[in-house]
């Protein structure tokens, strides 16, 4: 049997991967939850086959009491504001006083969800948790394993933390608040709001079962691994089988972020998720690490923020 658990749990995962990642599934769901019947069964008659990356695993345990408050290791910052060009114009300034002209901005959908931290340790995701106050969040990761596109095993035994947003794709929210509606249930303002209502239950079966995604954006350090772009790490991160957004785009003056802004001003409401704003950032590490922080936010990132 543990042969076939193996066989069984690798193509689950993969199958997970490619329905819910890629967006491009192979094998029709009868064919899936079949599969995923004849694993829970296996792994029920023999207990020790079960580990902790197996996708029965992710709809885990029993409810929890409280959530642990767990420290980030790096402090989880925000992002400073632009609300206009003028801003945008001032913050490029700023950067090229301090690092001259010869740099990439890169692009990104600034996504209306909930900021989290991801924790993987050789390859397996050991611990996800809220922003909170950026120095100290809660671990809900017990219900951040219950969203699909988050791999419980990369595709490399990589120790890393890894940031995204997760949030419920509009689809799910009408839905939700259609069924919300009917049971005469208040319902959620927001898919932002329905984001982190799921996530803060204490049952991992309710936030399983609200349709959540996540856009994963940021990489910390990874031992034997050099990364020496922002856009870098975007490669780095779809290789290991994570969901990033793919809209980003990389800009090399302001003029081209402006006109990117406003391509997407036009074109949100075609998204399928809630975006509230346009990240800007320097594209080249070792230019972040010449800018630095100020005492709440990176100096080479700015988030343009559209009109609620
Ligand atoms: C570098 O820090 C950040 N980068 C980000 N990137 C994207 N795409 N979205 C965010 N919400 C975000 N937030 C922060 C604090």
């Amino acid at each position: 049997e543990a042969k076939r658990v193996e066989e069984l749990r690798q193509l689950l995962n993969h199958y997970n991967y490619e329905y819910h990642v890629l967006d491009q599934p192979t094998v029709p769901d009868a064919e899936y939850d079949r599969m995923m019947n004849e694993l829970l069964t296996l792994e029920e008659e023999n207990p020790e086959l079960k580990t902790q990356d197996s996708p029965t695993q992710r709809v885990g345990g029993p409810p929890l009491s409280g959530f642990q408050k767990v420290e980030h290791r790096v402090p989880m910052l925000s992002l400073g504001n632009a609300f206009g060009e003028d801003e945008l114009k001032d913050f490029d300034r700023r950067v090229r006083e301090r690092i001259g002209e010869n740099f990439s901005y890169v692009c990104e959908l600034k996504i209306d969800g909930l900021a989290v931290s991801l924790i993987y340790e050789d390859g397996v995701l050991v611990r996800g948790a809220t922003r909170g106050d950026g120095t100290v969040g809660e671990d809900i990761t017990q219900n951040l394993k219950t969203i699909p596109a988050i791999p419980l095993r990369l595709s490399e035994n990589v120790s890393m933390e890894v940031r995204g947003e997760a949030y419920m794709p509009k689809p799910s929210f009408l839905k939700l608040n259609e069924a919300r509606e009917k049971n005469e249930q208040d319902v959620f303002a927001n898919p932002r709001n329905a984001a982190a209502g799921s996530l803060r239950q204490l049952d991992p079966k309710i936030a399983a079962s609200r349709n959540l995604s996540v856009f994963v954006y940021g990489v910390g350090t990874v031992e034997g691994r050099e990364i020496d772009s922002h856009s870098d790490g975007l490669d780095f991160l779809n290789e290991l089988g994570f969901k990033t957004n793919p809209e980003w785009k990389r800009c090399e003056t302001i003029e081209d972020v402006i006109k990117f802004i406003g391509g997407w001003i036009e074109k949100r409401p075609d998204l399928s998720y809630e975006i509230d704003g346009i990240v800007v950032k320097v594209d080249e590490l070792e230019h972040q690490e010449e800018l630095g922080f100020t005492a709440k936010s990176p100096r080479w990132a700015i988030a343009y923020k559209f009109p609620a």
